[in-house]
């Protein structure tokens, strides 16, 4: 399988190691803010240093005004440290919009990056899989964190050089006292990191009551789900599931909590014993007359310094750490991404399928959806010739919509071969391989896209082109229900979004968006697939469901029109529709059961003979009693 499902274990961090994590990191951030990033680290570096200067003149000024000295001799010192407090005041407002400068440019690029790795992926296995789930929601964190990582090496920075001054300011005074603040900020720092890892898999081990919750939310403003969950009543229900999954994240967040307060409570009771320490001593030495009242002033300034600038680095390392975790998520996406697309390329020795030539055939097809799940095709073996029009038929869950995904390669076979012209699928670009079908699935799907631009996209290259969205319309029937909107094909299909009357990018007066219905849009999802002119297959995955019997005679009508000029394959389980196919098969049990003309398969008195008598039956006997059972 080229699909990236790779699942990491739970409570594991795929991706590079820290230290590449940061390195590529820093690359990045630099090739997207060449300027802006040295120029924020050396405002940065240069404030760690402002805290130390400050000190060493205020305890100058502050000895000098004991020893009675002049104003005029003080004088440069106290507008050197006037101008020290500007800059230190100045600096932080600064550093803050730089560095919101690069998270907004730095979040495209990795935001492109990130879309652009989740769509490389061949198939969609991917996107079912809830590790990999788990993985791009904390790869998705990167985009809205993008300058957390410049931010908090930076900070660790100014801090490292903050705490450096002010340790050889300490120093001066109390060499024991300075090396003790320094070494009590290792078991800070070990602590706080042994924190992060939790927290980290904590994060990865809720992450099903996360996105449980993330859907039920989905759920509750869809328009759709709306009127069940209120016409069941399931406000309560999804209200108590919601709770206890908040619960449960709480829970989990709630143990780290209190490790971290038990961890972290007698370490700052440490250093809190250590500066009050420090201030005795000082205080007493003052009392000897062994240091000056300058000397204590800088004293107590250094230790509490140094006491807040460690705290700060451990602060700043945990935030490097925590995003190199989403980091990473993202470079093991991005690089899953770019090694998908290089194994279909790879694999792809063929440019791209040209016009149906000999067919396409399914050959000894099994397939299920994950290693251990039950088989749902198994052994398919079948051909679709040419021009011909094929219709699949089959109960509920036979396969039928299965083999159509293997056929666009959403998903790969597990054993045997689909040939397209007698070449392999997997031999062929993805990309130019699709090119060459037309399709509309069982849902198709309701774009938050103006109605021209919801047909258009079933070729996107020619989605403003309005003469052949218009025919598309035409050919699906739809075009007079577009038509009739407030804004024609401009109308935007979405309650949620309002557009310009002009169209989706610009236009005059603003347009309330709208919705179809079920059946129309079953039409706009058929005038999409007629978008593909081109295109040498047609699937028709159910393309009559919730149509009105006009609208579904008229389908009919053009699709048995298609018949002389498409190769198609067709789905669907109202038999009057699959009637006019070249042959029909019967898929079941994950096999083909039967196959032939509608003639000779009733004459065989199988599976689809039975299936139609019965659908026949429902039509002809107007008498018989309407139930469920
Ligand atoms: N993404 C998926 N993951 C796991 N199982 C799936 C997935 N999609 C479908 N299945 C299973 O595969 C089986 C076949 O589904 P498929 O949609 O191909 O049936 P179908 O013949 O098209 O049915 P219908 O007539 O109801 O549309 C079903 O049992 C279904 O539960």
């Amino acid at each position: 399988m080229t699909v990236p499902t790779g699942s990491p274990p739970a409570a594991e961090h795929p991706g590079p190691g820290f230290l590449r994590t940061v390195a590529r990191v820093l690359v990045l951030t630099v090739r997207v803010k060449p300027l802006t990033v040295p120029v924020l680290a050396v405002l940065t570096l240069a404030s760690g240093t402002l805290g130390t200067i400050a000190a060493l003149l205020m305890r100058t000024v502050v000895d000098r005004v004991q020893g009675h000295e002049p104003w005029s001799r003080l004088e440069p010192e106290v507008a050197l440290l006037a101008a020290v407090g500007v800059v230190t005041a100045l600096v932080p407002p600064c550093a803050q919009y730089l560095q919101s400068q690069i998270r907004r440019a730095t979040a495209v690029v990795v935001q492109d990056r990130l879309v652009d790795a989740v769509t490389a992926a061949v198939g969609i296995a991917g996107l079912e899989d809830p590790a990999a789930q788990d993985r791009l929601r904390l790869a998705g964190q990167a985009v809205s964190g993008s300058d957390q990582m410049l931010g908090a090496l930076l900070n660790t920075a100014q801090a490292v050089v903050s705490v450096a001054g002010f340790t050889a300011a300490l120093a001066a005074v109390n060499p024991w006292l300075a090396a003790l603040a320094l070494l009590a900020a290792v078991p800070r720092l070990i602590t706080q990191l042994r924190l992060n890892r939790r927290r980290a898999a904590m994060q990865l081990g809720t992450g099903g009551a996360v996105r449980r919750q993330m859907a039920v939310r989905m759920l509750l403003l869809d328009a759709n789900a709306g009127m069940e969950i209120r016409l069941f009543g399931l406000g309560g229900l999804f209200r108590e599931r919601l709770a206890a999954d908040l619960r449960a994240v709480n829970d989990a967040e709630r143990g780290v909590d209190r490790r971290a307060l038990s961890a972290q409570a007698p370490l700052a009771l440490l250093g809190a014993a250590l500066g009050a320490g420090g201030l005795v001593w000082a205080v007493a030495m003052a009392g000897r007359g062994r240091l000056t009242i300058g000397d204590v002033t800088v004293f107590v300034a250094a230790l509490a310094a140094v006491q807040g600038g460690v705290a700060s680095a451990v602060a700043s390392v945990a935030s490097l750490d925590q995003s190199a975790i989403s980091f990473r998520h993202l470079f093991a996406v991005q690089d899953e991404g770019r090694r998908s697309r290089h194994h279909a390329t790879a694999a792809s020795v063929l440019p791209g399928p040209d016009r149906l030539r000999e067919g396409v055939e399914f050959r000894d097809v099994w397939f299920r959806y994950h290693p251990g799940a039950p088989w749902i095709l198994r052994g398919v073996t079948l051909r679709i010739a040419p021009g011909e029009t094929v219709a699949l038929v089959g109960l509920n869950g036979a396969g039928k919509s299965t083999l159509v995904k293997l056929l666009c390669r959403f998903y790969e076979p597990d054993r045997g071969r689909i040939l397209w012209d007698g070449a392999d699928l997997a031999a062929y670009d993805p990309a130019r391989l699709r090119a060459r079908i037309g399709a509309v699935f069982q849902t198709p799907t309701r774009y938050d896209l103006t109605a021209g631009e919801n047909i258009g996209v079933g070729d996107v290259a020619a989605i403003d082109d309005g003469e052949r969205v218009r025919a598309a319309a035409e050919r699906a029937d739809v075009a007079r229900v577009v038509e009739g909107l407030a804004a024609g094909y401009a109308t935007m299909l979405s309650r949620v979004h309002v557009v310009g009357a002009a169209g989706a990018r610009g236009g005059a007066a603003p347009c309330q968006g709208t919705q179809l219905s079920g059946g129309q849009w079953q039409r706009v999802g058929l005038a999409r697939a007629f978008m593909r002119d081109g295109a040498d297959l047609l699937i028709l995955d159910e393309p009559s469901a919730g149509l009105d019997p006009e609208a579904e005679h008229r389908i009919r009508d053009g699709l048995r029109a298609l018949r002389t000029t498409r190769t198609a394959l067709l789905i669907s389980h109202r038999l009057a529709d699959v009637r006019f196919a070249d042959r029909i098969v019967v898929l079941a049990d994950g096999q083909v059961a039967e196959q032939g003309t509608h003639t000779e398969l009733l004459a065989a008195d199988g599976d689809y003979a039975r299936l139609f008598a019965l659908q026949a039956d429902g039509y002809q006997d107007s008498t018989a009693p309407i139930g469920i059972h």
